[in-house]
């Protein structure tokens, strides 16, 4: 039987503090798929990544990851097969130099010698950094964009089936935005990408999930939910520029 990478089955959550984040998802992901998941401030996205590599645990409902329950037991193999960049890079680098904070996933994991050389080579090539040139650099004197795309080479180097992304463009600059969308456009991994960038949901990814107050309210086709301007407004969410432009033009 053929599994999808993520199966998430009525899953709810609440906060010590009797906040409902999360109510009743129920979410298939596909293999190679690219999929947003957008909702305003407080709409439960951040929970809900944070369940797909068992940072939080399931209280109600189930998921499964590649054919893994997310469970006490499963967390190392679960960690493997999900990789979470999160949306400050700092919290992911804290190594003197950028090839020991690429390396220490695949360390982790087991590498050694020459197939740890050649990991950390391919994840920085992949991430469009010359390793010759970044190597000794210490991670934390490189610009933003230069640390996000390490922080994603790290994760790359532990070769995970899923990428997980938390707000992947925020603090970045236009330009390094920009290159930040062509390299997620080009890495084959299935990727869930939780962003308030409308602009880079309609480059990037063609299903979207539309979260608010905790439940999905759209699990459908990018180009439809985002050029429908009173079902966003409904639930706090703007049309991006792109399609706003396009549209008063006509
Ligand atoms: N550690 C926590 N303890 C208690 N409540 C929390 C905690 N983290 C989040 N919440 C609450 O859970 C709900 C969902 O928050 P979450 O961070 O998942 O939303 P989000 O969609 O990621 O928001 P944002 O776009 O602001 O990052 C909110 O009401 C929030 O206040």
């Amino acid at each position: 039987m053929h599994h999808n990478p993520i199966s998430i089955e009525n899953l709810s959550y609440v906060y010590p503090d009797g906040i409902q984040a999360l109510q009743g998802i129920d979410l298939q992901i596909k293999a190679t798929a690219k999929v947003a998941i957008v909702g305003a401030n407080g709409s439960g996205k951040s929970t809900l990544l944070l369940h797909l590599n068992g940072i939080l645990m399931p209280q109600q409902g189930a998921i499964v990851i590649g054919e893994m329950p997310v469970l006490p037991c499963n967390l190392m193999a679960i960690r493997n097969f999900v990789g979470v960049v999160f949306q400050n890079p700092d919290d992911q680098l804290f190594m003197p130099t950028v090839w020991e904070d690429v390396a220490f996933g695949p360390m982790n994991q087991g590498l050694r010698g020459k197939d740890l050389e050649i990991r950390v080579a391919e994840a920085l090539v992949a991430v469009g950094l010359d390793l010759a040139k970044y190597r000794e650099r210490p991670s934390q004197n490189l610009s933003g964009g230069e640390k996000k795309r390490v922080a994603i080479a790290g994760v790359l180097a532990m070769q995970p089936q899923v990428l997980v992304f938390d707000e992947p463009s925020a603090q970045l600059d236009p330009r390094s935005r920009r290159q930040l969308i062509q390299l997620l456009q080009t890495l084959p991994e299935t990727q869930l990408i939780a962003t308030h960038d409308l602009d880079l949901v309609l480059d990037l990814c063609d299903r979207t999930i539309v979260l608010s107050e905790g439940k999905i309210v759209y699990n459908g086709e990018t180009r439809e939910v985002l050029s429908d301007r009173e079902f966003l407004l409904a639930h706090a969410l703007e049309m991006p520029l792109s399609l706003n432009s396009k549209s008063e033009l006509r």
